[in-house]
């Protein structure tokens, strides 16, 4: 019997069926927890592929992983380019190919306690999108924006769909007495200073994917207890980690499955890199959503 052809589920598709980014918490939660438990959470994950495209300013990524729990498969291929601002073209442009593990037939393409004050830091892709996640999951009595031009965080003031949104006309003033810091910039130098922290705050940091690259400054490192997704990615890819020589806690993973504690009374970092895995898991949702007909 032959294969069915490969489908191809564009973003209008992705978005149907993955309304709300926090649909995938429960999958996400599982995938990490998979991950941070060796060869019996069945995930295989090798560390990514990233090529430098050194002439244009830009990276490839290639993302393979597998679950054996949620029998799903699949690469993502990323790239991420400097932005320019006269460009149309996005910043990071994705595509994830989903296989059959059974018999490795494509099947589809995807495309792409008590906190008051949440504070992002950038206004692109990623803090449209954690706006969206935190707004929902957590009650903040403040919102506040700081962004490189100020000009995308008024737009992203106006635009977003829920708590109002303050803008800030420096990162220190955003940040100053913050609960929850979410960094989200293509920055290479640090934007985030230790000295400008609240005590016991949590700072989800999510750009500075490159080894040379930094969003935090060493004394926010040093001063945090570390959390990461994958610790082999922290020590290879994460510039905050790698050049601030900070100790690495534990794996978001070992918190989810309860071998090792959130700290919440202590000032905390998660550096996230991003994991072939939870990629995995987002395509088989959408996939099974848009298969089942919903
Ligand atoms: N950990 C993870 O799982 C993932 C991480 N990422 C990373 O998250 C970050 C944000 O991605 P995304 O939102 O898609 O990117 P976008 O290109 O959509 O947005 C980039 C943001 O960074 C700002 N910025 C760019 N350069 C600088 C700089 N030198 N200093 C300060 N701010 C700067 C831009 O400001 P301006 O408006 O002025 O241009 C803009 O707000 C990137 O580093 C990306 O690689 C992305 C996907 C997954
Ligand atoms: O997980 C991901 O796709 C990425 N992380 C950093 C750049 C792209």
């Amino acid at each position: 019997m032959s294969a069915a052809p490969p489908v191809f589920l564009g973003s209008e598709v992705v978005e149907k069926h993955l309304h709300r980014a926090s649909l995938l918490i429960p999958s996400l939660e599982a995938a990490l927890a998979n991950f941070s438990s060796g060869a019996e959470g069945g995930v295989v994950q090798p560390m990514r592929t990233v090529v430098p495209v050194q002439k244009y300013s830009g990276f490839l990524g290639v993302m393979p992983a597998y679950s054996a729990k949620d029998d799903a498969l699949t690469t993502k291929l990323v790239t991420f380019y400097e932005h320019k601002k006269d460009s149309s073209v996005p910043s990071h442009q994705a595509i994830v190919l989903l296989f059959d593990p059974r018999n490795g037939s494509l099947k589809a393409f995807l495309m792409p306690a008590d906190s008051e004050v949440l504070c992002i830091l950038g206004a692109g892709v990623q803090a449209y999108s954690h706006y969206e996640v935190f707004t929902e999951q957590f009650s903040f009595k403040e919102v506040r924006i700081w962004n490189r031009t100020k000009e995308n965080a008024v737009k992203f003031a106006r635009s977003v769909k829920g708590p109002p949104v303050q803008v800030c006309s420096s990162a220190q003033d955003a940040v100053t007495g913050a609960d929850v810091i979410i960094t989200v910039t293509m920055a290479t130098t640090p934007i985030l200073f230790g000295e400008w922290i609240k005590p016991g705050a949590h700072i989800n940091a999510v750009g500075a994917s490159r080894p040379d690259w930094r969003e935090l400054n060493d004394e926010v490192m040093k001063n945090s207890v570390l959390y990461v997704d994958s610790r082999e990615a922290a020590l290879n890819e994460s510039g905050d980690v790698i050049l601030s020589r900070a100790e690495i806690f534990a794996e978001l993973g070992e918190v989810v499955k309860g071998t090792k504690p959130a700290l919440r009374e202590k000032t905390t970092v998660f550096k996230s890199l991003g994991m072939a895995i939870e990629d995995t898991v987002a395509a088989k949702f959408v996939y099974d959503s848009w298969s089942a007909g919903n």
